[in-house]
């Protein structure tokens, strides 16, 4: 085989018979060879010009982490888009690029500091390096030129433990300055280095977790080897990426896609049958479902977020769950009008706050790129505002849950002591207790701190508030109050 440089590209020349096996074994590399065949139909050498497969995935990667290295646009967008703009890759193409683009993601670091000493194009260092990690690392290397096989050698003698921690896991340094003195962070910043399997539900409406289990175990999703998640009563772990969209089980508001942990959340809530229900930051409505399911489609539950979009993809979810209880509301600002006409009305409030997500790594490792220690400075802003205001529409004895998808002490702990020493009517409730009585999950408490080395979730983190009853005397001295409950009755 002979492999020529050419404007940024290896043409191929003469296909080594193994490759050209390769390549013929696989029909969805055909259409994806057709993408760099323009290039190599200018090279004058006969009879075939064409690139082995693992040669145009270097190149697709390449591509796509071209664009997603921006950072201007989230990666399952870029990747997404690109998809779109290659309808001719099939599903395995498309997985191979996808994983090998998540994988350099989680170790850019890494990847750039070991791609120091190569040579060639920065990016196409990645892409070798992403590839060789999630492919067979021989069919990658058979189609580098000597001097990338080179470097690629060299490289597969480090041993990463000799690498700094920061280096090894990938860490940029504003996230790792803020969890270097965390417990066993090795563990927790290997686990969320490392794909997520994917987590369903039942729709507790309409469905039993048992019977779903044995429904997709002989059915759909048995090459996903479906099981009970550990904690919540309604959880199913699939292995892999199944796409579920087009299940009838999915169709029919059966079940619904949801990380175990935030199915945690919901149970810590714990809505009851009647009650008035705040989900403050509803986005798409992953939270607000089965919030609504434990109310048993009683009751009322607000879906209030500022973004349109988000809730409007949250409509056909709450259209699939036959759930009538759910009212969303697209909200200005966390202090609109429609906020502050429900204040000291809700049982339950949850803030889901928009946060930096760096507990949710596993599925967008992107987002440790993204964030900044100036994204975060603002985002804390945020997440205080939306706690002073969301404070305010809960009843006295009701209870306001705050809760975030980051690991991060800044917008988990700190919020809830600066909430605390702001708000004296509001107390503390211990999760433990909580969490061992619903899920038979034991928890050191008082908060509920979820990480994916030791529950096998994504990093989440809960704290309950709860709004202290009155007594006769705050009555008398709060007219305010006095003429709420006025207006109530
Ligand atoms: C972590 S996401 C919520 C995810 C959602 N609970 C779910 O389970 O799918 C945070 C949400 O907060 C919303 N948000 C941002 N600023 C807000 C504000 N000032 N008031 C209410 N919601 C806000 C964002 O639009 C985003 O949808």
């Amino acid at each position: 085989m002979l492999v020529v440089w050419r404007n940024g590209f290896f043409l191929v020349v003469i296909m080594s018979s193994s490759s050209f096996k390769d390549f013929k074994a696989r029909p969805t590399g055909r259409s994806a060879s057709r993408s760099v065949e323009r290039s190599a139909d200018s090279a004058p050498a006969k009879p075939y010009v064409r690139l082995p497969l693992m040669a145009v995935r270097i190149e697709q990667v390449r591509q796509v982490l071209d664009e997603v290295l921006t950072w201007q646009f989230a990666a399952d967008s870029v990747v997404s888009h690109w998809f779109r703009a290659h309808p001719g890759l099939g599903i395995r193409d498309r997985a191979d690029v996808a994983e090998a683009v998540y994988d350099v993601l989680r170790h850019l670091r890494r990847y750039r500091q070991l791609g120091e000493s190569g040579v060639g194009p920065a990016v196409r260092r990645l892409a070798i390096q992403g590839l060789a990690a999630t492919k067979v690392r021989q069919n990658i290397y058979e189609v580098l030129d000597p001097g990338e096989q080179a470097w690629l050698d060299r490289i597969d003698q480090i041993d990463p433990v000799s690498l700094p921690l920061a280096v090894r896991e990938s860490l940029p340094d504003w996230l790792f300055e803020r969890i270097k003195a965390f417990d066993d962070l090795p563990s927790l910043v290997h686990a969320l280095n490392q794909p997520a399997s994917l987590d369903i539900r039942v729709n507790p409406m309409k469905a039993d977790r048992d019977d779903m289990l044995a429904d997709l175990t002989k059915g759909n999703a048995v090459r996903h080897s479906p099981v009970a998640t550990p904690y919540s009563p309604w959880g199913i772990r699939l292995a892999g990426r199944p796409s579920m969209n087009k299940w009838h089980q999915f169709e029919h508001g059966l079940i619904e896609v949801q990380d175990e942990g935030s199915q945690l959340l919901a149970l810590l809530v714990g809505p009851k049958r009647g009650e008035m229900v705040i989900d403050f930051c509803a986005g798409a409505g992953g939270k607000t479902l089965l919030l609504g399911a434990l109310m048993r489609s009683t009751g009322r539950l607000y879906a209030f977020d500022v973004s349109a979009t988000r809730l409007a993809k949250a409509k056909p979810r709450f259209a699939r769950s036959g759930l009538s209880n759910i009212v969303p509301v697209v909200i200005d600002h966390e202090n609109d009008s429609r906020v502050r006409r429900l204040a000291g009305k809700a049982h339950r409030v949850l803030v889901d706050a928009p946060c930096s997500g760096m507990g949710t790594l596993r599925r967008n490792p992107d987002l440790k790129w993204r964030q900044s220690a100036q994204s975060l400075q603002e985002l804390m802003a945020l997440q205080t505002k939306i706690l002073a205001s969301a404070a305010r529409c809960v009843a006295p004895g009701g209870r306001l849950v705050y809760a975030t998808c980051s690991i991060l002490t800044e917008e988990n702990e700190a919020q809830v002591e600066g909430f605390l020493s702001t708000h004296p009517d509001f107390e503390l409730v211990d999760a433990a207790p909580i969490m061992a009585a619903r899920a038979d999950l034991h928890i050191q408490g008082p908060y509920l701190k979820l990480r994916p080395d030791v529950h096998g979730t994504d990093g989440f983190f809960a704290a309950i508030l709860e709004r202290k009853k009155l007594s006769i005397e705050d009555v008398s001295e709060m007219p305010e109050i006095v003429a709420q409950i006025t207006t109530d009755d």
